[in-house]
């Protein structure tokens, strides 16, 4: 499935009155994690980890192979139905002792879901696992505001966030190397489109590698939080209920380079208002954004717009080529006069601007926006400062 030539049909805007957010269904929705990461990176074991291990919590991990389930305590569940026997051929399902379910499913995996929740009943979570060369942005535009499923799974599923394992020792190749989509390669835009990365296998290579390693990943995902891992150690408090669609702001109010747990982080110390990354084409712009007016906002709506359904700047800069400007993801989080503050999330061309609400800690001097992409180049950076001074 790729929506990128769909005609996004997100949000219906209106220069005069901004989007106001409208989920009055998300409360009891389940919450849908997806695990994105290369092939070989330990996608499977930080899944058998979660399988196993005491949380509490009922969790449903859908995998696209049990592989070898032999160090798991389950019982295998009988899915198939009089109304639907095809069921059993594309569903295997195991019972976890701690309480979660196993499902493997390998079919493209929403009917599929949508069925399993129909026979099992609600879970607290959905860990939805991609094969090794998916790129999770259309998966993940497919759980979030994609009009086609608002009539069904929509209503069951919100989409929680998308978490990347990146192999700590093959990760920096992966990203080098390009089996390229549209000039993207996979693991690239594993990366851009993530909300969390875990840097797994940490424990065979060296520090020095691990900060190259991540200094990479925070070229092309500077908002991302990276955390070190092996055999899939995390706490799971950091992959579930990060809200990374819904309004949340996690990793924008910092959307530096952000490590949890390393000792290289990348900082210069200064107030820069732009910063710029690259590599391999995909590169990632970081835009700090003044304190706007509701004019100024409409503004910024309107230029986001024109960049993520049309791919390109609204300006007219005659030396840009016509297809150079894609952005895979994009973040954002907008302060008003008011000090009421909008977040921005996008995935491809659909994207969301909702105004946050609830509990707001403190209200920031300033907003950011991040961009992460093909084409973002300086005339980019130079239309957005255009724009907000
Ligand atoms: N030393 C070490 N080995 C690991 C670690 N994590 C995973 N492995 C091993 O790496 C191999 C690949 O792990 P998987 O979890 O199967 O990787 P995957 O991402 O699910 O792989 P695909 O499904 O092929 O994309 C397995 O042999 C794991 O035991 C780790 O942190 N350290």
């Amino acid at each position: 499935m790729d929506l990128d030539d769909d005609i996004p049909t997100l949000i219906e805007h209106d220069d005069q009155a901004l989007p106001i957010p409208d989920h009055p269904a998300t409360a009891h929705r389940v919450p849908c994690t997806i695990i994105s990461g290369f092939l070989g990176a330990g996608k499977s074991t930080l899944l058998r980890r979660i399988l196993t291990e005491r949380h509490g919590y009922r969790i449903a991990v859908i995998m696209n192979e049990f592989g070898d389930t032999s160090s798991i305590e389950a019982k295998a569940i009988n899915i198939s139905s009089a109304d639907d026997p095809t069921a059993e051929k594309s569903q295997e399902l195991l019972e976890l002792a701690n309480g979660c379910l196993c499902c493997s499913i390998k079919d493209a995996g929403v009917a599929a879901i949508e069925k399993l929740m129909q026979r099992k009943g609600a879970f607290d979570h959905i860990l939805l696992e991609t094969t090794g060369l998916a790129d999770p942005g259309p998966i993940a535009s497919m759980f979030w505001l994609n009009e086609e499923y608002a009539a069904g799974l929509a209503r069951e599923i919100v989409l929680d966030g998308v978490v990347c394992v990146v192999d700590a020792v093959f990760g920096e190749q992966q990203m080098e190397e390009d089996h390229s989509v549209d000039g993207i390669g996979e693991s690239l835009r594993q990366i851009a489109c993530s909300d969390v990365i875990l840097l797994n296998k940490v424990d065979l290579v060296s520090e020095e590698k691990l900060c190259s390693v991540e200094e990479q990943i925070q070229k092309v995902n500077p908002s991302a939080p990276i955390h070190r891992t092996i055999r899939g150690q995390i706490d799971i408090a950091h992959i579930m209920n990060i809200d990374a669609y819904a309004g949340g702001t996690r990793g924008l109010r910092s959307a530096q380079p952000h490590l949890d747990d390393g000792n290289c982080h990348d900082h210069t110390g200064n107030a820069i208002s732009a910063k710029h990354y690259e590599l391999r084409g995909i590169s990632s712009l970081q835009v700090t954004v003044p304190i706007v007016t509701r004019h100024r906002l409409g503004k910024l709506d309107e230029w986001i717009r024109t960049v993520l359904w049309e791919n390109r700047i609204p300006d007219n800069v005659p030396e840009r080529g016509p297809s150079e400007l894609k952005i895979l993801r994009c973040k954002g989080l907008f302060v008003m006069e008011s000090g009421e503050q909008y977040v921005l999330q996008g995935v491809n061309s659909m994207y969301d601007l909702s105004l946050l609400e609830g509990d707001v800690a403190g209200i920031p001097d300033s907003g950011k926006l991040v961009l992460i992409g093909k084409g973002l180049d300086e005339s980019v950076r130079q239309s957005l400062e255009r724009l907000l001074n």
